[in-house]
């Protein structure tokens, strides 16, 4: 049975004239990558300032560990929603010290190592953070949110302004996490990088959930199927209402959803004796989900 981490309840938030949630509801498992995606200004940060109790919302709830918006759940779970400041003149250890000291941790020395390793900054703990690159700071941030071993981890866009290989090294030490049980709730609009993540996301736009389950499921509906033929017109008039849209259509070229699979589509045009030079299928990305939801 899967363990329910977070549930949120129709969550609602204003800011005076803007509208930033309208009544969101999603849950969380133990054990997920949680993409909590969409463009910018679609309500993330909004969400997760909300659910680390930072702003409060008008209406709705949220559930930490089944066990409400008690304080003591807090410290199960680590939080970056924007890169700390750290100290520029001190190196990694006296800086995630310092945030030991206001985490309460007693005994940090084995906490600071630990977390300094799984964000793979230990051959640089004594190097002034100053001489960080952005990458080493943002890894740096994660390792401070790690600093209390906590069960869930929250991140707001914890790859923008990254180079490839800056992203390259937060996707791994995510996943990481991910192996090592740990339950990540992560928002961002870079949808590209969310898929090659999260096992769970929700896709938000203007306040609302436009898209929701499980990842494989989202990018594996409606494929699109291509069809490379002279006989194009003929193929429309067979498939019929099986033609779901087509949604390119270049010379002999047509892009389209159907009910059937390429399967069904090639036995049905061989048994009409229409054999075209080329059919397959291409899986939809996030970011054509996301697109062909807000066209339609
Ligand atoms: N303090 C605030 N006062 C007024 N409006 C705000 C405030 N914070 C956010 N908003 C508005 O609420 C909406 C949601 O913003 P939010 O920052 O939650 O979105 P987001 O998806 O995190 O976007 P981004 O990726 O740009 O941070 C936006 O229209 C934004 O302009």
């Amino acid at each position: 049975m899967s363990e329910i981490i977070l549930e949120v309840t129709d969550l609602d938030k204003k800011y005076k004239k803007v509208h930033a949630l309208g009544g969101i509801s999603f849950q969380v498992e133990r054990g997920q990558i949680f993409g909590i995606l969409g463009p910018n200004g679609s309500g993330k940060t909004t969400t997760l300032a909300i659910l680390l109790g930072i702003l409060k919302a008008n209406k709705g709830a949220f559930s930490w560990f089944r066990n409400g918006t008690e304080s003591v759940n807090r410290k199960r779970i680590g939080a970056l929603l924007e890169t700390p400041n750290f100290y520029p003149y001190l190196n990694a250890i006296d800086n995630l010290k310092i945030v030991a000291k206001i985490k309460e941790i007693s005994d940090p020395m084995p906490a600071i190592e630990s977390a300094l390793a799984k964000v793979g900054l230990s051959d640089r703990a004594k190097s002034k953070f100053r001489t960080y690159s952005l990458g080493m700071k943002q890894r740096l941030a994660i390792g401070a949110a790690l600093l209390s071993d906590p069960e869930v981890l929250v991140l707001d866009e914890p790859t923008n302004g990254l180079d490839p290989m800056g992203i390259v090294d937060v996707r791994r030490i995510i996943l990481g996490l991910k192996e090592e049980g740990k339950t990540i709730v992560i928002a961002s609009h870079i949808l590209d990088e969310m898929e090659k993540i999260c096992t769970d996301v929700i896709i938000m736009r203007k306040g609302k959930v436009i898209r929701e389950g499980k990842l494989k499921d989202i990018i594996q509906d409606k494929e699109h199927v291509f069809i490379r033929s002279s006989e194009l017109a003929k193929i429309r008039e067979l498939l019929g209402t099986d033609l779901l849209r087509v949604v390119n259509e270049q010379d002999s070229l047509m892009e389209f959803t159907s009910n059937l699979s390429s399967h069904e589509i090639n036995k049905k045009l061989a048994s009409a004796h229409i054999y075209c030079e080329e059919i397959f299928v291409k899986k939809q990305s996030l970011e054509q989900s996301f697109l062909s939801h807000i066209e339609a």
